[in-house]
Protein backbone atom coordinates (compact mmCIF):
# COMPACT_ATOMS: atom_id res chain seq x y z
CA UNK A 1 0.00 0.00 0.00
CA UNK A 2 1.34 3.31 -0.94
CA UNK A 3 1.50 5.59 2.04
CA UNK A 4 3.12 9.21 1.87
CA UNK A 5 3.84 9.01 5.19
CA UNK A 6 7.27 9.59 6.41
CA UNK A 7 9.37 6.50 7.50
CA UNK A 8 10.59 6.99 11.23
CA UNK A 9 12.49 4.39 12.86
CA UNK A 10 13.16 5.26 16.38
CA UNK A 11 16.41 4.13 18.16
CA UNK A 12 15.90 3.36 22.06
CA UNK A 13 11.77 3.17 23.30
CA UNK A 14 12.27 4.34 26.91
CA UNK A 15 10.59 7.18 28.63
CA UNK A 16 11.50 10.04 26.13
CA UNK A 17 11.32 7.69 23.00
CA UNK A 18 7.80 5.71 23.64
CA UNK A 19 6.33 9.43 23.63
CA UNK A 20 8.26 10.89 21.04
CA UNK A 21 6.59 7.68 18.82
CA UNK A 22 3.42 8.38 19.73
CA UNK A 23 3.38 11.61 19.31
CA UNK A 24 4.35 10.89 15.64
CA UNK A 25 2.11 8.05 15.03
CA UNK A 26 -0.82 10.09 16.68
CA UNK A 27 -0.38 13.56 14.33
CA UNK A 28 -1.00 10.90 11.28
CA UNK A 29 2.32 11.99 9.25
CA UNK A 30 4.64 9.73 10.31
CA UNK A 31 4.74 5.70 10.54
CA UNK A 32 7.09 4.44 13.11
CA UNK A 33 8.94 1.77 13.39
CA UNK A 34 10.34 1.34 16.94
CA UNK A 35 14.00 -0.59 17.86
CA UNK A 36 13.63 -2.11 21.56
CA UNK A 37 15.55 -4.54 23.30
CA UNK A 38 15.14 -5.07 26.90
CA UNK A 39 10.73 -4.13 26.49
CA UNK A 40 10.99 -5.75 23.97
CA UNK A 41 8.81 -9.08 24.55
CA UNK A 42 6.49 -7.18 26.80
CA UNK A 43 5.90 -4.75 24.27
CA UNK A 44 5.57 -7.24 21.60
CA UNK A 45 3.04 -8.96 23.60
CA UNK A 46 1.41 -6.63 25.07
CA UNK A 47 1.68 -3.41 23.74
CA UNK A 48 2.76 -0.47 26.09
CA UNK A 49 0.93 0.90 28.60
CA UNK A 50 1.32 4.02 29.52
CA UNK A 51 -0.04 6.80 32.21
CA UNK A 52 0.76 10.22 30.52
CA UNK A 53 -0.52 13.97 31.28
CA UNK A 54 -0.58 14.59 27.28
CA UNK A 55 -2.04 11.49 25.91
CA UNK A 56 -4.37 10.26 28.97
CA UNK A 57 -3.97 6.17 29.78
CA UNK A 58 -2.97 4.04 26.77
CA UNK A 59 -3.22 -0.14 27.11
CA UNK A 60 -1.59 -2.08 24.80
CA UNK A 61 -0.43 0.44 22.54
CA UNK A 62 2.46 -0.15 19.66
CA UNK A 63 3.55 2.19 17.29
CA UNK A 64 3.18 0.85 13.30
CA UNK A 65 6.23 -1.94 14.09
CA UNK A 66 8.23 -3.31 16.43
CA UNK A 67 11.47 -4.84 16.29
CA UNK A 68 14.56 -6.05 18.32
CA UNK A 69 17.19 -4.71 15.66
CA UNK A 70 18.53 -2.35 13.63
CA UNK A 71 17.00 -3.31 9.67
CA UNK A 72 19.52 -2.23 6.99
CA UNK A 73 18.94 0.03 4.71
CA UNK A 74 18.93 -1.52 1.85
CA UNK A 75 15.94 -3.57 2.93
CA UNK A 76 13.76 -0.67 4.13
CA UNK A 77 14.71 3.20 3.70
CA UNK A 78 14.07 5.82 6.74
CA UNK A 79 13.48 9.36 6.10
CA UNK A 80 14.31 10.14 9.79
CA UNK A 81 16.18 8.05 12.28
CA UNK A 82 15.39 9.39 15.86
CA UNK A 83 17.31 8.51 18.48
CA UNK A 84 16.49 8.37 21.92
CA UNK A 85 19.07 6.12 24.00
CA UNK A 86 20.44 7.61 27.05
CA UNK A 87 23.88 8.56 25.30
CA UNK A 88 26.99 7.28 26.79
CA UNK A 89 30.54 7.41 24.46
CA UNK A 90 32.77 6.03 26.82
CA UNK A 91 30.43 2.77 27.17
CA UNK A 92 31.39 0.75 24.00
CA UNK A 93 29.35 -0.02 21.02
CA UNK A 94 29.27 3.81 20.03
CA UNK A 95 25.95 5.12 18.90
CA UNK A 96 26.73 5.81 15.60
CA UNK A 97 28.12 1.81 15.22
CA UNK A 98 24.59 0.87 16.73
CA UNK A 99 22.41 2.96 14.34
CA UNK A 100 25.14 2.41 10.94
CA UNK A 101 23.22 -0.53 9.24
CA UNK A 102 20.09 1.75 8.96
CA UNK A 103 21.45 5.01 7.79
CA UNK A 104 21.27 6.24 4.38
CA UNK A 105 23.93 8.32 2.95
CA UNK A 106 22.78 11.37 2.19
CA UNK A 107 19.23 10.40 2.65
CA UNK A 108 18.20 9.51 6.60
CA UNK A 109 17.90 12.43 8.74
CA UNK A 110 19.45 11.75 12.30
CA UNK A 111 17.33 13.26 15.17
CA UNK A 112 19.05 13.59 18.22
CA UNK A 113 16.55 13.84 21.12
CA UNK A 114 19.03 13.56 24.01
CA UNK A 115 20.67 15.09 26.78
CA UNK A 116 24.14 16.75 26.28
CA UNK A 117 26.51 18.76 24.30
CA UNK A 118 28.25 17.94 20.95
CA UNK A 119 26.59 14.99 20.98
CA UNK A 120 26.68 15.41 17.27
CA UNK A 121 30.39 15.03 16.27
CA UNK A 122 30.57 11.44 15.99
CA UNK A 123 27.19 11.82 13.88
CA UNK A 124 29.05 14.09 11.07
CA UNK A 125 32.26 11.91 11.62
CA UNK A 126 30.34 8.78 10.74
CA UNK A 127 27.74 10.02 8.42
CA UNK A 128 29.27 13.37 6.77
CA UNK A 129 26.42 13.37 3.79
CA UNK A 130 23.41 13.04 6.57
CA UNK A 131 21.36 15.96 7.83
CA UNK A 132 21.73 16.02 11.67
CA UNK A 133 19.11 17.26 14.31
CA UNK A 134 19.05 18.17 17.95
CA UNK A 135 15.88 17.96 19.80
CA UNK A 136 16.09 19.16 23.47
CA UNK A 137 13.63 17.46 25.63
CA UNK A 138 11.77 18.89 28.66
CA UNK A 139 10.12 16.28 28.67
CA UNK A 140 9.50 14.20 32.33
CA UNK A 141 8.66 10.54 31.23
CA UNK A 142 9.84 7.53 33.04
CA UNK A 143 9.75 3.63 31.84
CA UNK A 144 9.30 1.91 35.54
CA UNK A 145 8.60 -1.62 34.37
CA UNK A 146 9.35 -3.02 30.72
CA UNK A 147 6.33 -1.63 28.69
CA UNK A 148 4.96 1.06 31.06
CA UNK A 149 5.49 4.50 30.42
CA UNK A 150 4.20 7.09 33.28
CA UNK A 151 4.83 10.27 31.60
CA UNK A 152 3.90 13.23 34.11
CA UNK A 153 5.51 16.11 33.11
CA UNK A 154 4.61 17.69 29.67
CA UNK A 155 6.46 17.45 26.35
CA UNK A 156 8.41 20.14 25.47
CA UNK A 157 10.58 19.94 22.79
CA UNK A 158 12.74 22.28 20.78
CA UNK A 159 14.23 20.71 17.18
CA UNK A 160 16.74 22.31 15.62
CA UNK A 161 19.67 21.67 12.77
CA UNK A 162 23.24 21.04 14.14
CA UNK A 163 24.85 22.68 11.67
CA UNK A 164 27.73 20.39 9.70
CA UNK A 165 29.84 22.69 7.26
CA UNK A 166 29.79 20.00 4.38
CA UNK A 167 25.78 20.32 4.31
CA UNK A 168 23.60 23.19 2.64
CA UNK A 169 21.84 24.70 6.13
CA UNK A 170 18.79 25.76 3.93
CA UNK A 171 18.11 21.92 3.68
CA UNK A 172 18.64 21.33 7.24
CA UNK A 173 16.85 23.80 8.50
CA UNK A 174 14.23 22.39 6.49
CA UNK A 175 14.45 19.13 7.58
CA UNK A 176 13.65 20.74 11.19
CA UNK A 177 11.14 22.43 9.94
CA UNK A 178 9.60 19.29 8.36
CA UNK A 179 10.56 17.15 11.56
CA UNK A 180 8.48 20.00 13.93
CA UNK A 181 5.57 19.49 11.56
CA UNK A 182 4.96 16.41 11.91
CA UNK A 183 6.19 15.51 15.33
CA UNK A 184 3.75 18.05 16.25
CA UNK A 185 0.94 17.33 14.46
CA UNK A 186 -1.38 15.24 16.76
CA UNK A 187 -1.85 18.57 18.90
CA UNK A 188 -0.63 16.64 21.93
CA UNK A 189 2.85 18.15 22.22
CA UNK A 190 4.57 21.86 22.39
CA UNK A 191 6.81 20.94 19.99
CA UNK A 192 9.12 24.17 18.35
CA UNK A 193 11.34 25.16 16.08
CA UNK A 194 14.66 26.51 17.78
CA UNK A 195 17.44 27.37 15.22
CA UNK A 196 19.75 28.60 17.91
CA UNK A 197 20.53 24.76 19.07
CA UNK A 198 24.03 25.94 20.78
CA UNK A 199 21.84 28.30 22.90
CA UNK A 200 19.58 25.35 23.56
CA UNK A 201 21.62 23.62 24.34
CA UNK A 202 24.20 25.32 26.68
CA UNK A 203 20.75 26.71 28.68
CA UNK A 204 19.99 23.07 29.12
CA UNK A 205 23.00 22.13 30.50
CA UNK A 206 22.51 25.04 33.33
CA UNK A 207 19.78 22.46 34.93
CA UNK A 208 21.89 19.20 33.57
CA UNK A 209 25.23 19.63 34.03
CA UNK A 210 24.35 21.15 37.65
CA UNK A 211 21.04 20.21 39.26
CA UNK A 212 20.88 16.60 37.72
CA UNK A 213 24.19 15.70 38.42
CA UNK A 214 24.38 16.91 42.00
CA UNK A 215 21.35 15.21 42.78
CA UNK A 216 23.10 12.06 41.32
CA UNK A 217 26.06 12.09 43.95
CA UNK A 218 24.21 13.32 46.56
CA UNK A 219 21.29 11.14 46.43
CA UNK A 220 18.79 14.20 46.99
CA UNK A 221 15.50 14.99 44.22
CA UNK A 222 15.21 18.40 43.18
CA UNK A 223 13.11 19.30 45.67
CA UNK A 224 15.61 17.65 48.65
CA UNK A 225 18.03 19.37 46.96
CA UNK A 226 16.55 22.94 47.71
CA UNK A 227 15.95 22.02 51.26
CA UNK A 228 19.27 20.46 52.24
CA UNK A 229 21.76 22.85 54.01
CA UNK A 230 24.12 24.50 51.76
CA UNK A 231 23.48 22.49 48.67
CA UNK A 232 21.94 25.04 46.51
CA UNK A 233 24.36 28.16 47.58
CA UNK A 234 27.54 26.01 47.86
CA UNK A 235 27.11 23.58 45.42
CA UNK A 236 24.12 24.32 42.49
CA UNK A 237 24.77 27.86 42.31
CA UNK A 238 28.21 28.03 41.70
CA UNK A 239 28.20 24.88 39.12
CA UNK A 240 25.42 27.09 37.37
CA UNK A 241 27.63 30.43 37.36
CA UNK A 242 30.81 27.99 35.84
CA UNK A 243 28.29 27.03 33.01
CA UNK A 244 27.32 30.28 31.97
CA UNK A 245 31.05 31.44 32.03
CA UNK A 246 31.72 28.45 29.53
CA UNK A 247 28.61 29.34 27.27
CA UNK A 248 29.81 33.21 27.38
CA UNK A 249 32.99 32.00 26.18
CA UNK A 250 31.98 30.54 23.30
CA UNK A 251 29.21 32.85 22.49
CA UNK A 252 26.02 32.33 24.03
CA UNK A 253 24.96 34.35 26.14
CA UNK A 254 22.90 33.46 29.23
CA UNK A 255 20.45 35.23 31.22
CA UNK A 256 21.93 35.94 34.92
CA UNK A 257 18.30 34.68 35.97
CA UNK A 258 18.11 31.73 34.57
CA UNK A 259 20.34 29.66 37.58
CA UNK A 260 17.14 30.23 39.51
CA UNK A 261 14.91 29.82 36.89
CA UNK A 262 16.22 26.24 36.39
CA UNK A 263 16.41 25.93 40.13
CA UNK A 264 12.77 26.29 40.53
CA UNK A 265 11.84 25.36 37.22
CA UNK A 266 9.71 22.22 38.98
CA UNK A 267 7.83 23.11 42.35
CA UNK A 268 9.95 21.92 45.25
CA UNK A 269 7.41 19.76 46.52
CA UNK A 270 7.35 17.71 42.84
CA UNK A 271 10.46 15.77 44.49
CA UNK A 272 11.54 15.29 41.09
CA UNK A 273 14.81 12.40 40.39
CA UNK A 274 16.44 14.12 37.60
CA UNK A 275 17.80 11.78 34.73
CA UNK A 276 21.57 10.86 36.29
CA UNK A 277 20.13 10.13 39.74
CA UNK A 278 16.99 7.74 38.29
CA UNK A 279 20.17 6.43 36.80
CA UNK A 280 22.40 6.09 39.50
CA UNK A 281 19.08 4.49 41.54
CA UNK A 282 19.04 1.58 38.97
CA UNK A 283 22.90 0.93 39.23
CA UNK A 284 23.34 2.27 35.30
CA UNK A 285 25.98 4.03 33.67
CA UNK A 286 25.74 8.14 33.35
CA UNK A 287 25.70 10.52 30.64
CA UNK A 288 28.38 12.12 32.49
CA UNK A 289 31.03 12.64 29.41
CA UNK A 290 28.19 14.55 27.66
CA UNK A 291 26.43 16.17 30.20
CA UNK A 292 29.06 17.74 32.75
CA UNK A 293 32.66 16.16 30.59
CA UNK A 294 31.84 18.22 27.07
CA UNK A 295 30.87 21.78 28.67
CA UNK A 296 34.05 20.93 31.26
CA UNK A 297 36.33 20.65 28.12
CA UNK A 298 34.49 23.03 26.04
CA UNK A 299 35.07 25.89 29.08
CA UNK A 300 38.52 25.04 30.86
CA UNK A 301 39.94 25.42 26.90
CA UNK A 302 38.62 28.64 26.99
CA UNK A 303 40.31 29.63 30.13
CA UNK A 304 36.89 29.24 32.38
CA UNK A 305 37.92 28.44 35.61
CA UNK A 306 35.26 25.62 36.38
CA UNK A 307 36.64 24.18 39.54
CA UNK A 308 32.98 22.85 41.39
CA UNK A 309 32.57 21.46 37.66
CA UNK A 310 35.43 19.68 37.56
CA UNK A 311 35.15 18.29 40.90
CA UNK A 312 31.84 16.87 39.90
CA UNK A 313 33.33 15.32 36.70
CA UNK A 314 36.12 13.52 38.44
CA UNK A 315 33.57 11.88 41.28
CA UNK A 316 30.99 11.31 38.51
CA UNK A 317 33.99 9.31 36.36
CA UNK A 318 34.83 7.29 39.24
CA UNK A 319 31.75 6.09 39.67
CA UNK A 320 30.90 5.05 36.08
CA UNK A 321 34.11 3.10 36.78
CA UNK A 322 32.34 1.63 39.53
CA UNK A 323 29.19 0.15 37.50
CA UNK A 324 31.76 -1.21 34.84
CA UNK A 325 33.64 -3.12 37.47
CA UNK A 326 30.30 -4.02 38.77
CA UNK A 327 29.19 -5.32 35.35
CA UNK A 328 32.60 -6.89 34.85
CA UNK A 329 33.64 -4.77 31.98
CA UNK A 330 37.14 -4.05 33.24
CA UNK A 331 39.66 -6.28 35.22
CA UNK A 332 41.64 -5.13 38.82
CA UNK A 333 44.76 -7.28 40.16
CA UNK A 334 43.76 -9.86 42.78
CA UNK A 335 43.82 -8.75 46.07
CA UNK A 336 47.11 -9.38 47.62
CA UNK A 337 47.47 -10.91 50.70
CA UNK A 338 48.44 -8.46 53.57
CA UNK A 339 47.73 -10.83 56.95
CA UNK A 340 50.73 -10.92 58.74
CA UNK A 341 52.10 -14.32 58.80
N1 LIG B 1 13.43 10.75 30.81
C1 LIG B 1 13.32 12.05 30.80
O1 LIG B 1 12.38 12.59 31.41
C2 LIG B 1 14.29 12.90 30.03
C3 LIG B 1 15.34 12.35 29.32
N2 LIG B 1 16.11 13.14 28.51
C4 LIG B 1 17.16 12.56 27.68
O2 LIG B 1 16.55 11.73 26.69
C5 LIG B 1 17.40 10.64 26.34
C6 LIG B 1 16.63 9.34 26.55
O3 LIG B 1 16.37 9.22 27.93
P1 LIG B 1 15.27 8.24 28.54
O4 LIG B 1 14.14 8.06 27.62
O5 LIG B 1 15.00 8.73 29.91
O6 LIG B 1 16.10 6.90 28.62
P2 LIG B 1 15.53 5.45 28.96
O7 LIG B 1 16.64 4.75 29.65
O8 LIG B 1 14.18 5.52 29.58
O9 LIG B 1 15.31 4.84 27.52
C7 LIG B 1 16.36 4.52 26.66
C8 LIG B 1 15.91 3.30 25.88
O10 LIG B 1 16.92 3.02 24.91
C9 LIG B 1 17.07 1.62 24.88
N3 LIG B 1 18.36 1.21 24.31
C10 LIG B 1 19.58 1.51 24.75
N4 LIG B 1 20.50 0.91 23.98
C11 LIG B 1 19.81 0.22 23.04
C12 LIG B 1 20.19 -0.64 21.97
N5 LIG B 1 21.47 -0.91 21.72
N6 LIG B 1 19.22 -1.19 21.21
C13 LIG B 1 17.92 -0.94 21.46
N7 LIG B 1 17.49 -0.15 22.48
C14 LIG B 1 18.43 0.41 23.24
C15 LIG B 1 16.94 1.20 26.31
O11 LIG B 1 16.71 -0.18 26.36
P3 LIG B 1 17.21 -1.09 27.58
O12 LIG B 1 16.09 -1.04 28.58
O13 LIG B 1 17.41 -2.42 26.98
O14 LIG B 1 18.49 -0.50 28.11
C16 LIG B 1 15.75 2.05 26.74
O15 LIG B 1 14.54 1.44 26.41
C17 LIG B 1 18.63 10.78 27.24
O16 LIG B 1 19.64 11.47 26.57
C18 LIG B 1 18.11 11.62 28.42
O17 LIG B 1 19.13 12.35 29.06
C19 LIG B 1 15.86 14.46 28.36
C20 LIG B 1 14.83 15.04 29.05
C21 LIG B 1 14.03 14.33 29.98
C1 LIG C 1 15.16 18.65 32.93
C2 LIG C 1 14.84 17.18 32.93
C3 LIG C 1 14.37 16.76 34.28
C4 LIG C 1 13.72 16.89 31.98
O1 LIG C 1 12.97 17.88 31.61
C5 LIG C 1 16.00 16.43 32.41
O2 LIG C 1 16.53 16.80 31.40
C6 LIG C 1 16.59 15.26 33.02
O3 LIG C 1 16.04 14.69 33.96
O4 LIG C 1 17.64 14.86 32.51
Amino acid sequence: MHTDKSKVLLFGSGGVGTIAALNLEVGGHAEVTAVLRSNFKAVKERGFEIASCDHGTLKGWRPSEVINYVPKASEKQFDYLVCTTKNQPDCPPSLTELIAPAVKPGHTVIVLIQNGLNIEKPMFEAFPNNIVLSGVSMIGSHETEPGVIEHDDNDRVLIGPFHNPNLSAKDEEAAARDFVRIYSAGGKTDCELQLDVNFARWRKLVYNACLNSICALTGLDTGRIRLADGAIDGLVKPAMEEIRAAAKAVGVELPPDVCDFMIEIDPLNMYLPPSMLGDMRKGNFTEFENIVGEPLRVGTALGVPMPTLQVLYHLLQAIQWRTKEVRGLVTIPPKGDFVAK
